[in-house]
């Protein structure tokens, strides 16, 4: 397997299961230093995940605080970001958008909109200044068509878009590309908060006809993520199965 990113540090959000577990893993095959942050980093199972990381650090993306504390502890103790993957994302009630709870929207949207912005925020200074580094947004399907009773998450990952585009624009000539990636339905544990009918009108959406697996994200993101990605910034790469249309 290639060694392109051997010498880099990734810092990969919502690390410890699911998407960004895959990403983490793939990410280390291919020789980065793997930095996980999640809400909670004490259980590591290394022999499931068949890797330690350089460093797990308990964080919260929807607190800047958070973010900028442990982004100064990966700078002092690793020296270098090269990569940041936003992959930390929750689902929220699924619910008709006029039932939809205060609470729960703005949580959603903290989470999987300002997370990203937070993260993005801090990191880019320090990759600025270094004229070199590659940001992976996670968005999803969702962003692009808009999924009913998932209002929040549809417009949260939309913003996850559009900030990316914007943001892509503004470091184009700063060596520091920002992309997205727009995931269709995986199996994890975000998948299993929706109801059975909505999963199944999610699958019969994907002309392939079966689920994304995680290792399809995971070498998508480990290429998008390295230095043979140069020319392309502000872009949504589709994971749909034949699914997105534009
Ligand atoms: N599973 C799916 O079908 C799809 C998922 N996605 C996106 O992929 C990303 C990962 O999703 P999954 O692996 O399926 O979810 P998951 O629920 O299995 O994992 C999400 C991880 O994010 C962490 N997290 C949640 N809130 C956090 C916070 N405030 N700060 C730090 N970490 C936090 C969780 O603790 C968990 O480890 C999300 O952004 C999701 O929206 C996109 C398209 C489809
Ligand atoms: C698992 C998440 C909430 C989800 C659910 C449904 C779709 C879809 O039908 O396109 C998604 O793209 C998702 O990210």
């Amino acid at each position: 397997m290639s060694q392109h990113l051997e010498g880099q540090t990734a810092i990969i959000t919502g690390g410890m299961r699911g998407i960004g577990l895959g990403i983490a893993k793939r990410l280390r095959q291919a020789g980065a230093n793997i930095v996980i942050w999640d809400l909670n980093v004490d259980q590591w199972d290394a022999s499931a995940a068949g890797f330690t990381p350089t460093l797990r650090q308990a964080v919260n993306v929807a607190s800047l605080a958070s973010v900028e504390a442990a982004f100064a502890e990966v700078v002092e103790q690793l020296g270098r970001v090269d990569i940041l993957v936003n992959n930390a994302g929750i689902n929220g009630p699924v619910v008709e958008s006029w039932n939809y709870p205060v609470e729960a929207w703005d949580q959603v949207l903290a989470i999987d909109l300002t997370g990203v912005f937070y993260c993005c925020r801090t990191a880019i200074p320090h990759m600025r200044e270094r004229q070199y580094g590659r940001i992976v947004n996670v968005a999803s399907m969702a962003g692009k068509d808009g999924v009913q009773y998932i209002s929040a998450y549809s417009a949260a990952k939309a913003g996850v878009i559009a900030f990316t585009k914007s943001a892509a624009k503004e470091l184009a000539q700063d060596g520091v590309l920002l992309n997205c990636i727009a995931p269709a339905m995986v199996e994890t544990g975000l998948m299993a908060e929706m109801t059975p009918e909505h999963i199944a009108a999610s699958k019969a959406k994907i002309p392939m006809g079966r689920f994304l697996q995680i290792e399809e994200i995971a070498n998508m993101v480990t290429w998008i993520a390295g230095p043979e990605c140069s020319f392309t910034t502000g872009f949504v790469f589709d994971l749909s199965g034949g699914r997105a249309t534009y």
